[in-house]
């Protein structure tokens, strides 16, 4: 059979932070399959663990015999079960002998090589012959918190989604231009800005949280109405980064408030309704399912209310929230959870529950364009991938690619 595993091979190298990391070969009798895994910085603690104690050196120099020796002569068809080998090997809950991130590229270059092995992408080896639907580009326009500097706001990640754009290579570029307008309308607040990008290619502004809304919230209107289309706003303000314990409060450090879950409730309210916001990624902590049940009860009928930290792809977190009703879409990271498998069982979940599945890069990313073929085969009608820097492009390219490939190619549907 085509799709017998022949070999394993594993490397390390760089990701977009000058961090090492993992990337896996694997060859069957016919076909190759090759995959990278990406880190967080602003982290669920309810993650797989990415790597052992000893890093990716230990995994390349002790560990990659152990396994090839292991799946060579399997199906790499059968992902499942090359899946719950992998989890036999490691023998722990959490991964934290191989690492999520060893575990993690293995898989999803096991299915690269299945695909290869027949002679087809791996959106439609994972999505079937009638997939056609591709996913709106979720794009990161100026960044704050974990994924910045000092003085830089406080929430995350301002984001644009152009709900307007009728194809693929249209809202890629929609992204592109609003970026392009924010450098623009940060030298318009800050003269003192030169240009500095935090670590997922959006601005990185010496300005109030509420200044970024006010601008991002223009360069959507300007920029929309330059092209025809629509264009909103979304964040990800990754607030158990912001989530002090002791204090029971979220500290905004850059403008000097603290808010208690309450007050919180209140504030990403206002921002939804002033900013007519599209999406809204982790306005609570993770440990906070009844914050984000409180929201979702009062914008969930006109916002995306989405858990990332929350649910870390995990699909026992994801029951949790669908029974309180904590959220209507989730982050898919698939080195969250440390397999394509478990990450499927995950979107089905979530799509039996009507909640919507957005499959995510992470703030450390490689050229690696894997997640592309996700969103598509998985139905994903949104992508989270940044809107430039080689690494985001990497996988906005490939978009752009399959588009063309599809038939009869149309945006997602929520
Ligand atoms: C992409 C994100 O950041 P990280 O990869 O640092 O978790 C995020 O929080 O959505
Ligand atoms: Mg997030």
């Amino acid at each position: 059979m085509d799709s017998i595993i022949e070999d394993v091979q594993v490397r390390k190298i760089l990701d977009s932070r000058g961090n090492p990391t993992i990337e896996v070969d694997v060859k069957t009798w016919g076909g190759y399959g090759r995959a990278a895994a990406p880190s967080g910085a602003s982290t669920g603690s309810r993650e797989v663990v990415s790597f052992p104690e000893g890093g990716v050196d230990l995994v390349v120099s002790e560990m990659e015999d152990l396994i090839a020796s292991e799946l060579i002569g399997m199906d790499a068809c059968d992902i499942t079960t090359i899946d719950e080998v992998l989890r036999e090997i490691d023998g722990t809950d959490n991964l934290a002998a191989i690492g999520g991130n060893t575990t993690v590229a293995i898989s999803m270059a096991v299915a690269k090589a299945a695909a290869a092995s027949y002679n087809m992408p791996l959106y439609q080896y994972l999505g079937g012959s009638m997939v056609n639907e591709l996913p709106y580009p979720l794009g990161n326009m100026m960044n704050g918190g974990a994924h910045a500097g000092v003085n830089a706001p406080d929430i995350q990640e301002f984001l644009v989604v152009p709900i307007g754009a009728s194809n693929m290579v249209e809202g890629i570029f929609a992204n592109a231009s609003i970026h392009k307008r924010l450098k623009e309308l940060i030298q318009s607040k800050d003269s003192a800005f030169t240009g500095g990008k935090g670590d997922e290619g959006g601005w990185v502004p010496n300005i109030t949280n509420a200044d970024a809304l006010e601008i991002q919230s223009k360069a959507c209107e300007e920029v929309g109405d330059e092209l025809g289309i629509e264009i909103r706003p979304a964040l990800d303000m990754a607030a158990s980064e912001l989530w002090d314990g002791n204090e029971q409060k979220y500290i905004y450090a850059q403008d000097g408030i603290k808010r208690d879950t309450g007050d919180q409730i209140d504030f990403v309210k206002d921002i939804i309704d002033t900013y007519n916001m599209f999406y809204v990624e982790d306005p609570f902590d993770e440990s906070d399912f009844e914050g984000f049940a409180q929201l979702t009860a009062k914008v969930g009928d006109k916002c995306l209310v989405c858990g990332d930290d929350l649910f870390v792809t995990n699909k026992e977190l994801l029951a949790k929230g669908i029974e309180m009703n904590a959220a209507n879409a989730i982050i898919i990271k698939p080195n969250q959870i440390g397999s394509l498998s478990e990450t499927h069982a995950t979107v089905k979940l979530a799509k039996e529950n009507g909640i919507v599945p957005v499959v995510s890069h992470r703030s450390g990313e490689t050229t690696d364009e894997t997640i592309a073929h996700l969103a598509v085969g998985f139905n994903s009608p949104m992508i989270k991938t940044g809107a430039i820097g080689g690494e985001r492009i990497a996988k906005l390219n490939e978009l752009i690619r399959i588009e063309e490939e599809l038939p009869n190619p149309r945006m997602g549907k929520f």
